[in-house]
This record gives structure tokens, sequence and C-alpha cells, in this order.
């Protein structure tokens, strides 16, 4: 029996000049949790409004639990988007926001929202209005973990928490998913953060899936070799490199794809330096290739093109 919730066949999304989704195809299986990776205006929020009946797409085909999620009440009750700009009417306050969605989520669980309250520090009676920007993800966090909903949409849910606030949120999560497994979609800028919780990786990248693999394959499908420039050179010769970054005599080069046994013994045997590459390092990499081969408009870019991208995302160490 197939374990797919959600397929996606060639789906596009077009607002006037935009393409903001390019023939997408996917599935997302029962009881997993993935991540939704990809640098901003990617297409993650348009993928997931329309995977949750809140956009509308220009072409393709979109099945969710087997439906049409567009008014659908069957399926939308099975499902939860939590995306920061989530709006609620002006009276409410948290206490409120919980009630509403106890009533419409029938797997709600009241004494994990009110410990996850008091965890994240919620004041439950002041206005929603009024609550500062991490306290209003709070809110949408908690909503979005007691809702145990079989299907949930996080779409970077951390906006204003704090380092120690985004850790119980992580920790909670997995905790939760431990005891009652759903399948959750992480949409999320703090790559290294979200790793650990991820089992699968979807790469996102204008508008077309990038890479849609299992989190340790991807992990596994680049490595980071460093030593005397001369010898990582010729280790290297023929292999297609991600990243290069020398400092005087010493290279340390990425490269793409897994090594082999014998090519580990033989760096080994030349005294050169490996190391796994973070996940969002792999993502980093993968994504400014990908803009550097083929810019928005199809064409080809400048190659010194990747420096100045690398410097804005940051991604230089
Ligand atoms: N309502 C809209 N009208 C016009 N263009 C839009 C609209 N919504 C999104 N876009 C454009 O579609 C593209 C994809 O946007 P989307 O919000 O899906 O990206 P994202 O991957 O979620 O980005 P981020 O990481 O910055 O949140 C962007 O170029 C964006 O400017």
């Amino acid at each position: 029996m197939s374990t797919a919730i959600v397929e996606v066949s060639n789906l596009s999304r077009v607002y006037r000049d935009v393409t903001a989704l390019d023939g997408v195809s996917l599935t997302l299986e029962r009881d997993k949790i993935y991540g939704l990776l990809g640098r901003n205006g990617a297409g993650k929020t348009t993928l997931m409004s329309i995977l949750t009946a809140q956009g509308f797409a220009s072409s393709g085909e979109v099945r969710v639990f087997g439906e049409h999620p567009y008014e659908n009440e069957q399926v939308l009750s099975r499902l939860c988007f939590i995306r920061e700009s989530q709006k609620y009417p002006d009276d409410f306050k948290p206490i409120h926001a919980f009630k509403a969605a106890a009533l419409f989520y029938q797997n709600w669980d009241h004494a994990l929202a009110a410990q996850l309250a008091q965890d994240f520090a919620l004041p439950m009676k002041r206005r929603i209005k009024k609550l500062s920007r991490g306290q209003l993800s709070a809110v949408g966090v908690i909503i979005g973990l007691a809702s145990r909903a079989e299907l949930t949409f996080f779409d970077e849910p951390y906006l204003g928490l704090d380092a120690v606030a985004r850790q119980l949120f992580y920790d909670r999560l997995l905790a939760d998913y431990a005891e009652f497994p759903r399948t959750i979609v992480l949409s999320s800028h703090l790559i290294d953060e979200v790793a650990n919780l991820l089992e699968h990786v979807i790469i996102i990248d204008q508008g077309r899936i990038l890479v849609d693999d299992d989190a340790d394959n991807i992990r596994g499908s680049a490595v980071s070799i460093a030593g005397p420039a001369h010898l990582v050179e010729s280790f290297a010769a023929g292999r297609a490199v991600l990243h290069r970054e020398s400092i005087g005599a010493l290279l340390a080069l990425t490269l793409d794809g897994a090594l082999t046994a014998a090519e580990r013994r033989e760096a080994q045997e030349l005294g050169l330096e490996l190391a796994p590459v973070s996940l969002q390092q792999i993502v980093i990499r993968k994504t400014l290739d990908a803009g550097a081969s083929l810019g928005s408009d199809g064409s080809f870019e400048d190659p010194t093109d990747i420096e100045r991208k690398e410097t804005q995302m940051g991604a230089s160490r």
C-alpha cells in the first residue's frame, strides 16, 4: 500500500510576471519529517499555500489524502499550516486561539497546549496583537504541535523566538513526534539548527525541485578535503568541486559525491584531511551552483557572480 499522503504532479504557479512554481512534482509520505529548504523567493510558501488550499495553482495536479484540498473539509481538518503572517481576530487572546483550534482539530491535546504555553511563558490572557514577535511565534508553534494534525506545515515558525525557545520547539517537536508520528514539513533558513530533525529534504530553487532525497543521503553526498594545494588538486582531478577555499599553500575543497573506501584510504595515505560537510553548506553550494549555471532568465551567469552571491548569503566562512 502506498504511504503517500501528498501527491503533486507538474505543479506551476504564475503571478503575473513571476513563475513562483515551475513544474513541481513530489510526494510526501506518512509519518516523516521533511525539510523544505531554499533561498528567499524560491517558492516554498507558495507550495505550502497550495497544498493547504490557501492558494491556487496555475496548472498541475495536487492530491492531499487522495483528494483535492480546495473547500474540502475532510482534507482541511486533517492538516495544519503554521505561518508567520497568520491573522487572528482583533480581540483574540492566546486562550481564544487555542479554543478555536480545539474545535477544529479532532486530535487537539489541551494538556500539551497548556504545558507548552507554560514552557514558552506565554501570557494567555493578553491580546494577541499586543504580544511580542517571539510570543506571537509561540502561539503558532503551540497550535502546530498541540493540533497533532496528520499533516503539519511549519513555515519559518521561529521568527522572533530566541535561541532557548527555538531549542524548546525542536525538542518538543521531536518528543511529540516520537509518541505521535505524523507528517511534518518544516521550512527553515536555520538549516544547521533543524538538520538533526529532518529525515527527508526537499530543496527548491527558482520554483523547481533541485534535490528530493533522504537527509542521510544528502549528508553523504559531499565531502570536504584539505591539505597542501598540489596534493589536494591532484586528488580531486576530474571531480566536481562545489567550493574551494585557499589559505597560503593550503587548499580546502568541497567535492560533490561520496568517496569510495579506496579513495578515502588514498586521501589518508596522502595525509589529506577529510571532513563531512554540513547540510547547510550542501544546500548553499547546490543552490549557488544551480543559480550560477542557469540564471532566472535561463541565461548563463558570469561565474564570478558566485562570489558575490556567497557574500550576500553569508556563506563564506
Ligand atoms: N501574491 C503574489 N504576487 C506576486 N508575486 C508573488 C506573490 N506571492 C509570492 N510571489 C513571488 O513568488 C516567488 C515565490 O515566493 P514564496 O513566498 O513562495 O517564496 P519562499 O521560498 O517562501 O521565500 P522566503 O524564504 O523568502 O519566505 C517570489 O519571487 C515572490 O516574490
